[in-house]
């Protein structure tokens, strides 16, 4: 057993609550175990006023954790699961997926409370291409703005009085308190989950036996499969988080229901499908959906929004 294990991390509110989490869980795991946390700043925390679609590319949050990895500056990295592109770099592996909470996404609007109740043209922020393209799906009328920052910059956005509303996921304002903002929490049906929402990632070094059968603990299977059948449907699809792309599985026993969406940016065309299957073959599920669905539409749409 390693005495001591440096688990990296970024430096957000969001970040160090999720590695904190992790941290605690491993050393009520393995009580001899010294647990010390990393900071590390990645390009997505020092690129702040460009909207994330715009600055492109993938792993913005994810790169200089996985450098420090490969140095053997720390030993594992803790992330958003949805932040993690599906391609690693050679020589490190998704070593756990802890069980995920609430996957949806929330909407925030003090004085209106639910999607359907906001008038005509209210004004709303949010981050993701993917929830914008949803929302303008629900609701064209609807004005979307680019949102970015950490989660208390986007809420004191909203108390500002500058939006109406802005739709954030769940599990980040429940992790970091502000779950009783929460005035919608939109259903599937309006608003399909991002790859991985609502579950953390743990990421090591494919050679490091110790620290892959240290995280094994934290795994929890019905959760990783979920994750295998996402990320092998986005793998397939090639969108990182930024495309306006949902895809949600749901494992009961040893089944998996995998449903998914591919928007045009502005919501106007959109292909829906949703597979089941065996969750033992979750990687194909999902890379059986993704053709389809390119099939059905969606890479037109995709190729409309030059994104393909
Ligand atoms: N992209 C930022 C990000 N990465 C993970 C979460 C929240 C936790 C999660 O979705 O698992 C958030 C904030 C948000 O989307 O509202």
């Amino acid at each position: 057993m390693r005495k001591k294990l440096v688990v990296g991390t970024r430096g957000s509110k969001l970040a160090l609550w999720q590695a904190n989490h992790i941290a605690s869980r491993l050393r009520a795991e393995y009580p001899g175990m010294e647990v010390e946390l990393k900071h590390i700043v990645t390009t997505g925390d020092k690129i702040r006023d460009v909207p994330l679609a715009k600055i492109g590319g993938k792993g913005l949050f994810t790169k200089e954790l996985e450098r420090a990895m490969l140095a053997g500056d720390i030993d594992l990295a803790v992330h958003s699961l949805k932040d993690m592109p599906t391609e690693l770099p050679p020589g490190l592996v998704l070593a756990a997926v802890t069980e995920r909470e609430n996957p949806l996404d929330a909407l925030i609007s003090p004085r209106y409370g639910t999607i359907d109740n906001l008038p005509h043209g209210a004004q709303v922020g949010t981050s993701s291409l993917r929830r914008r393209a949803q929302l303008l799906h629900y609701r064209p009328d609807l004005r979307l703005h680019d949102l970015r920052g950490n989660i208390d910059t986007r809420l004191n956005k909203l108390a500002a009085g500058e939006l109406d509303a802005v739709v954030l996921a769940v599990a980040g304002l429940r992790r970091l308190g502000w779950e009783d903002k929460i005035t919608h929490q939109l259903p599937v049906s309006i608003c399909v989950p991002a790859v991985g929402q609502g579950a953390l990632a743990l990421e090591a070094r494919s050679d490091d036996r110790q620290v892959l059968d240290i995280l094994t603990a934290l795994n929890h299977r019905p959760t990783y499969r979920a994750a295998v059948a996402e990320r092998a449907y986005l793998a397939v699809v090639e969108g990182g988080c930024q495309v306006p792309v949902g895809v949600y599985g749901l494992i009961q026993n040893e089944n998996l229901i995998l449903e998914a969406v591919i928007l045009s940016p502005d919501g106007s065309r959109v292909v829906r499908d949703l597979l089941e299957g065996s969750a033992q073959q979750a990687a194909a599920l999902g890379e059986r959906l993704a053709r389809n669905m390119l099939a059905a539409g969606g890479r037109d749409i995709l190729r409309e929004g030059k994104i393909l």
